[in-house]
């Protein structure tokens, strides 16, 4: 298959070299030059501009959006609108909100597939988790696709009309941030506590067989690793915060009580105190997403 690729940052770099490495064909678009020939360095096709892309895909257009969420989605869409037909498929594989992701495949013309993607750059020798809503035949036709950019045949599904992958990738995140905050938590109270721990070495044993062992505990052990016991010159603070936003606001609307997820939310965005929690969460973001880590301004 031949796929069109636009967004070539810490993702969408991942989704070239996976696909390439499944024996497909890439035609490759970022507004940045040298992402472009980075993807050409490995085995891609560059295209100029995204009429480029359309233009070298001919007929049969299957295309991959990797990029921010937000008005860069309806920008790549714009550009793309006037090449597309029906029979052609576009996947968004960031992390768009989903009432944006239906709006879209209301408004354009081809198949259009919300995708939600898990494993972030740190995971990408793995292959991700994908999360898949829209028309049912598109995700069939891209089955080859989402085998080679998954796990494999396990690691993706299709769980509804459009919306759905998205909606299932927010609940995701949700619980993302829940389970940041209760390793943060715990971790706080073993750094503050009766007994002079090493955090790397609890982690480490929790990690081996204990009921809590995670990849989000594997990433602690990492922190702790690199960064050292009282995690250095990590900041007291956590960037983000969109996805967890909207997962509570789908909560309130659906009335189901998460408080949890809203407890972590709020721990985001409440940065008065200095703790521990949070700044295990900011190194955690660098973890699995390869997030900028806030470090502490020693001037101050
Ligand atoms: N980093 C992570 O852990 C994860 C990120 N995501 C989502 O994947 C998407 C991409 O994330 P990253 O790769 O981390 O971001 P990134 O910032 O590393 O890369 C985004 C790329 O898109 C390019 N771009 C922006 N507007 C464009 C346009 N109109 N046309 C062509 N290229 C354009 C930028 O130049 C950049 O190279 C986002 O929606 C993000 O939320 C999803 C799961 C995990
Ligand atoms: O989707 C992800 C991980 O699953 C991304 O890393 C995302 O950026 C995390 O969300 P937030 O920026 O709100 O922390």
């Amino acid at each position: 298959m031949k796929l069109g690729v636009i967004g070539l940052g810490r993702m969408g770099q991942i989704v070239v070299d996976r696909v390439l490495a499944a024996d497909h064909e890439v035609v490759a678009f970022d507004i940045d030059e040298d992402a472009v020939a980075t993807a050409v360095e490995r085995g891609a096709t560059g295209a100029t501009s995204i009429p480029d892309v359309a233009a070298q895909l001919g007929d049969e257009k299957r295309i991959w959006l990797m990029v921010p969420a937000g008005d860069p989605v309806d920008a790549a869409l714009d550009e793309l609108e006037p090449s597309l037909a029906a029979d052609d498929i576009v996947v968004d594989g960031g992390n768009s909100n989903f009432h944006d992701s239906s709006r879209r495949a209301e408004n354009t013309d081809a198949a259009y597939l919300d995708c939600g993607t898990s494993g972030g750059p740190a995971g990408a020798e793995l292959g991700f988790s994908l999360m898949i809503g829209g028309p049912q035949w598109a995700y069939d036709e891209l089955t080859p696709v989402f085998d080679a950019i998954a796990t494999g045949p396990d690691g993706h599904d299709w769980f509804g009309p459009s919306g759905a992958g998205h909606y299932v990738k927010m609940v995701h995140n949700g619980v993302e941030y829940a389970l940041m905050q209760a390793y943060g938590e715990g971790f706080e109270l073993l750094a503050n506590g009766r007994y002079d721990l090493d955090l790397e070495a609890v982690a480490k044993t929790w990690n081996n067989g204990a009921v809590i062992r995670s990849w989000l505990l594997e990433l602690c052990e990492e922190a702790f690793h690199e960064e050292g016991n009282d995690l250095g010159d990590v900041a007291d603070y956590v960037a983000g915060g969109s996805t967890g936003t909207w997962t509570v606001q789908e909560a309130l609307k659906q009335e189901v009580p998460i408080s949890l997820i809203y407890g972590a939310l709020a721990e985001r965005f409440s940065s008065r105190d200095m703790r521990f929690s949070r700044r295990l969460a900011n190194r955690l973001r660098y973890g699995f997403g390869r997030h900028e880590i806030k470090r502490q301004d020693k001037s101050e």
